[in-house]
């Protein structure tokens, strides 16, 4: 990581609002993006497609580390386009099943380790906001501000029925509401970097909170701690 390129963390659980959070920030400060979560995605959607078994710690491992993946950033950073082994698979990766397989892959250890030094390369002039689940306990842990997003799992349930049915996708409250819940079970009790607030990280709970408010409480934190434009 270089030292001279300050890196903002946001971690949280999913739906909190950290890829809204991020790409906002992202935007503001001009600065890169990590969207660390798409990296597990994208090991989960190459693992099915190879017909790695989602357990199998070994052959995963190696996956990571030889993981043909790009993120292609055009004049937008809301537009990046993820692309593995050629494919352009931005849609397929959000799928509630690349979820799941998602954070089955996250659960073993080495898995993690080869992903890291990919992740730690995004880091670069003038700064990096990074989204996650680890980015301020254990990628970036020396990073100067570390934000842990958080909202009651009702909530975000109902963030992500909204999302979808904005996207003309028929689901259940319920269904959603349980897949939160079992994700957010495996994240938090794994024990390789578990999803926990860095001890250094300021904590938003977000229930309630409009996008622009929590926006402006990130901002002014982002403030007190470096000094940006
Ligand atoms: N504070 C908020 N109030 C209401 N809706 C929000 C808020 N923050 C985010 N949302 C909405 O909730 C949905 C999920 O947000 P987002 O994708 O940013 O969550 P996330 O934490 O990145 O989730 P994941 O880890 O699963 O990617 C989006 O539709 C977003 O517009
Ligand atoms: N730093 C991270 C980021 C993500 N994960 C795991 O990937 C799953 C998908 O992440 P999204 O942010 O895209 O929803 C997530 O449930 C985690 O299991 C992780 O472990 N560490």
């Amino acid at each position: 990581m270089s030292e001279r390129s300050p890196v903002i963390t946001v971690d949280g659980p999913s739906g909190a609002g950290k890829g809204t959070i991020c790409q906002l920030l992202a935007q503001h400060l001009g600065w890169h993006l990590l969207d660390s979560g798409a990296i597990y995605r994208v090991l989960a959607l190459a693992a099915i497609h190879h017909d790695v078994e989602l357990e199998n710690e070994e052959a995963l491992t190696l996956l990571a580390a030889h993981l043909d993946v790009q993120f292609l950033t055009g004049t937008d950073i809301d537009a990046i386009k993820v692309i593995l082994e050629g494919e352009d698979v931005t849609t397929t990766i959000r799928t509630q099943e690349c979820s799941n397989a998602a954070s089955k892959v996250a659960a073993l250890p080495r898995v993690r380790e080869a992903l890291l030094r990919r992740q730690r390369a995004f880091s670069a002039a003038p700064g990096l906001v990074a989204d996650g689940r680890d980015m301020g306990t254990v990628v970036f842990s020396k990073a100067p501000v570390k934000i842990f997003l958080t909202a009651s799992a009702e909530e975000r349930a109902q963030r992500r029925y909204n999302q979808l049915q904005d996207k003309g996708f028929d689901v259940k409250i319920d269904r959603l509401l349980a897949e939160i819940i079992e994700r957010d079970d495996r994240d938090i009790n794994r024990a390789a970097s578990p999803l926990v607030p860095a001890e250094d990280a300021l904590v938003i709970d977000t229930s309630g909170i409009g996008i622009e408010d929590v926006l402006k409480q990130v901002l002014e934190y982002v403030r007190q701690k470096i000094t940006v434009a």
